[in-house]
């Protein structure tokens, strides 16, 4: 890969996705890694673990060398991050983030860019339900897709060298626009999280019911969901808050589907429940002939006996 030439990277925020992003680079050779949390303990713990070569104590010192910065932090926090950053760039720098929505990042973050910097917002489509520096991992990237959004104005050579870095992390990369980005992600991530959380929020209003036997006797599917459930609040709030207008549509279709397939179930109407399950079969096997599901073990590749 090729940024101008391979430099410096500061990340900010040193949960998750930065600390995979630490790992994937290390793995990758060449980059030096300087890092910058708000959380003294943070902090420590990344010293600690060897995960960036210059954990630093202000986001100045941070950024101060970085040829590439990334925004690591919850989306709420990206413009108070862009404020604190910003004037210590260098020229020619890019200026990038990961967060889960792009709008409203885009939004909070522009109006700080100082000029001569590239602002290209990235997300990376890989995570897991755990947080913090030391829940990362060097192949989190690897086969998954990181989505770049250019924004106006943005120099061609400095969208190849963000794509570049991020295939030298093993993520395959595509272009996509802010608003149609928000609404594909409200479709795929944000409300399938909304219905894991309210999921497992009923199974608990039932515990005194049920006991404890909701857990003993999950089966994947609630299990699932709990995995879901447990990802981080803070994250997931400022998700929810900041893409409002996509989720609350796609929320909207959900209901009335799901009214639709409750009325079905009161009046015993079988045919439309049946067409209905072989519609969303046919969707599943869809995304695994097409080779889209890595994280489908024995189904669908060479998965003819379940078919
Ligand atoms: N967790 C996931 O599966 C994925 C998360 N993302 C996005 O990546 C971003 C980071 O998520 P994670 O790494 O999971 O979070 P995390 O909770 O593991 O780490 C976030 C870190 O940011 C720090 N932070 C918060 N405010 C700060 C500030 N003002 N200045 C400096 N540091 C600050 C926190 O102390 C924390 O260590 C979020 O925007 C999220 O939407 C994107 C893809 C997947
Ligand atoms: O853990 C899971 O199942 C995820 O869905 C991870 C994830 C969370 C947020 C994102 O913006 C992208 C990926």
């Amino acid at each position: 890969m090729s940024l101008r030439p391979v430099g410096t990277v500061a990340l900010i925020g040193l949960g998750l996705i930065a600390s995979s992003i630490a790992w994937s680079a290390k793995r990758a050779g060449q980059t030096r890694i300087t890092g910058y949390d708000i959380s003294p303990e943070v902090r420590e713990t990344a010293r600690r673990i060897g995960l960036c070569d210059q954990v630093c104590d202000t986001p100045a010192d941070a950024v101060a060398e970085a040829d590439l910065v990334i925004l690591c932090v919850p989306v709420g926090a990206m413009g108070r991050v862009a404020e604190a950053v910003c004037p210590y760039l260098k020229p020619g720098a890019i200026l990038s983030d990961v967060g889960s929505v792009k709008g409203s990042v885009i939004e909070a973050v522009t109006p700080f860019v100082p000029a001569g910097v590239d602002f290209i917002p990235a997300h990376p489509l890989a995570g897991t339900e755990h947080s913090g520096p030391e829940a990362g991992f060097a192949g989190l990237f690897d086969n998954r897709w990181c989505l770049i959004v250019p924004t106006q104005g943005t120099r061609p050579e400095s969208t190849a060298a963000l794509r570049a870095f991020w295939e030298s992390l093993g993520a395959n990369v595509d272009e996509m626009d802010a608003q149609h980005h928000d609404l594909v992600l409200a479709v795929t991530s944000h409300t399938p999280h909304l219905i894991a959380y309210t999921m497992v929020g009923v199974a608990d209003d039932l515990r005194r019911v049920t006991d404890s036997e909701v857990i003993k006797y999950s089966a994947a599917g609630f299990r699932d969901f709990t995995r879901i459930a447990a990802s981080d609040p803070t994250m997931w709030r400022d998700v929810f808050l900041s893409n409002k207008e996509a989720t609350l549509e796609i929320l909207g279709r959900f209901t009335e589907e799901l009214f639709a397939l409750q009325r079905a179930i009161r009046q015993g109407d079988g045919e439309h429940l049946h067409a209905y399950f072989t519609r969303t079969r046919a969707i599943r096997r869809g995304i695994i002939e097409a080779g889209q599901d890595t994280d489908a073990p024995d189904f669908g590749r060479g998965g003819a006996a379940r078919k």
